[in-house]
């Protein structure tokens, strides 16, 4: 267990998560959103891109003049008019984004490293000029030389930042490359460091925390995960992870994060997977004849924790592959006690008729297979 410590969520299901593909929010559903991210603790969103045109705007200006308690922070290139923009929607924090790998500066900037230097500088006395807080982000950090990247995170920091951005872009992070790299990060400087981590090899959760574990003290999550591609740290699994591996509480009121999730699900069009952890419906669901067995005797036997934790239920299904006690504890439920031999048939027909339907049965449909007597 590492030692209490703050770690504060900027959620960028607003951003980062909208930007997935097929993904599109209507204002009604961003502002139902950002005001349930705000209800359960979330401390800072990244609300949008208002340099993607005035329908954009409105919707983060609605945002932010809903008087949420969280800070809103709106993504922006190292260009003077993104950050106008910003400004114009009534935001006070402003993330500024540059690439910092020879890839992408190749791409972006014909490979002049001096000139997004220069156009980070110009853009970060631009916002501070203006009175805002800036944050800056490093697009590419974990395929950027070290130096460079350093160099980059230091200058920012001379130039009035608050925090620095350690984005892994493409996913291609493990956690011991993390640790290294922002561990070096932390140690050079004195702004916060936050981690942007993408899930292109299922590895987004165990990069940020081990990107906190190496000092970093602030986290982009999105709910469900979405976003580019493969998606982003989710905002369940990172906040479940710190509170239960690493003994970090982050404030949120984890009891909502279902309906956080189920929110965000019908917003986006797409069903969240049973199996997602935290918040998929299987999470606390138990079938198999071992499992159900132990639960019964003792939930801790196959839960990591209480389904009531994050506003779950503890579900107990009948299939192909439950065993005795699961059943007759379902049946007894129902008033109905069975003998050994009358048990050991009902799970026979149980699992005939699950491998049938290719399902778990209801208990109706239990019911329905108990010999009359
Ligand atoms: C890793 C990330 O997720 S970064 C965030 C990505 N998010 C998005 O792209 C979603 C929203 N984006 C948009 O709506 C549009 O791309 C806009 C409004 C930002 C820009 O649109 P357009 O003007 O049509 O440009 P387009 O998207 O085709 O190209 C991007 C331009 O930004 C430049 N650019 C890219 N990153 C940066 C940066 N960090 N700082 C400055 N310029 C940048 C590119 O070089 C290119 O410049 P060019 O037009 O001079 O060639
Ligand atoms: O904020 C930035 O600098 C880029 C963030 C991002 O979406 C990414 O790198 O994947």
């Amino acid at each position: 267990m590492m030692n209490n410590h703050a770690i504060q969520i900027n959620d960028t299901t607003l951003r980062d998560g909208e930007q997935a593909a097929g993904i599109a929010f209507t204002v009604e559903e961003k502002i139902a959103i950002a005001t349930l991210l705000d209800a359960i603790g979330v401390q800072e969103l990244e609300v949008g891109i208002p340099a993607m045109g005035q329908e954009e705007a409105e919707s983060i200006k609605t945002i932010a003049n809903l008087g949420l308690n969280t800070k809103l922070l709106g993504w922006n290139r190292a260009n003077l008019s993104d950050i106008q923009a910003s400004i114009d929607c009534g935001l006070e924090r402003v993330h500024i984004s540059v690439p910092v790998s020879d890839i992408q500066i190749d791409a972006k900037f014909q490979g002049r490293k001096r000139l997004v230097l220069d156009r980070l500088k110009d853009a970060i006395s631009f916002a501070r000029d203006r009175g805002l807080s800036v944050s800056v982000g490093g697009e590419d950090s974990s395929r950027a030389d070290e130096s460079f990247l350093l160099y980059v995170a230091y200058s920012a920091q001379e130039w009035g930042a608050f925090r620095f951005r350690f984005c892994d872009t493409v996913g291609i992070l493990d956690p011991i490359s993390t640790y290294n790299k922002v561990s070096r990060l932390v140690s050079h400087l004195s702004i916060a460091i936050e981690m942007h981590m993408h899930d292109d090899f299922g590895l987004a959760l165990a990069n940020t925390l081990a990107g906190v574990r190496a000092g970093a003290v602030s986290v982009n999550t999105t709910v469900n995960g979405i976003g580019e591609r493969a998606g982003n740290a989710p905002l369940e699994e990172v906040v479940m992870g710190l509170k239960h591996l690493h003994g970090i509480q982050t404030g949120i009121d984890t009891k909502r994060l279902v309906e956080m999730s189920q929110l965000v699900a019908k917003a986006t069009n797409y069903p969240v997977p049973p199996w997602k952890a935290i918040v998929g419906e299987n999470t606390f669901a138990h079938e198999s004849g071992i499992h159900a067995h132990g639960v019964l005797q003792n939930p801790v036997t196959y839960e990591p924790f209480a389904p009531e934790d994050v506003g779950w239920e503890r579900r107990l299904v009948v299939g192909k592959h439950s065993g005795r006690h699961l059943l007759l504890s379902v049946l007894q439920q129902h008033g109905i006690n069975l003998g050994q031999t009358e048990i050991q048939s009902v799970l026979d027909a149980v699992r005939h008729q699950s491998v049938q339907t290719k399902r778990s049965l209801t208990v109706e449909e239990l019911l329905s297979l108990v010999p009359q007597k």
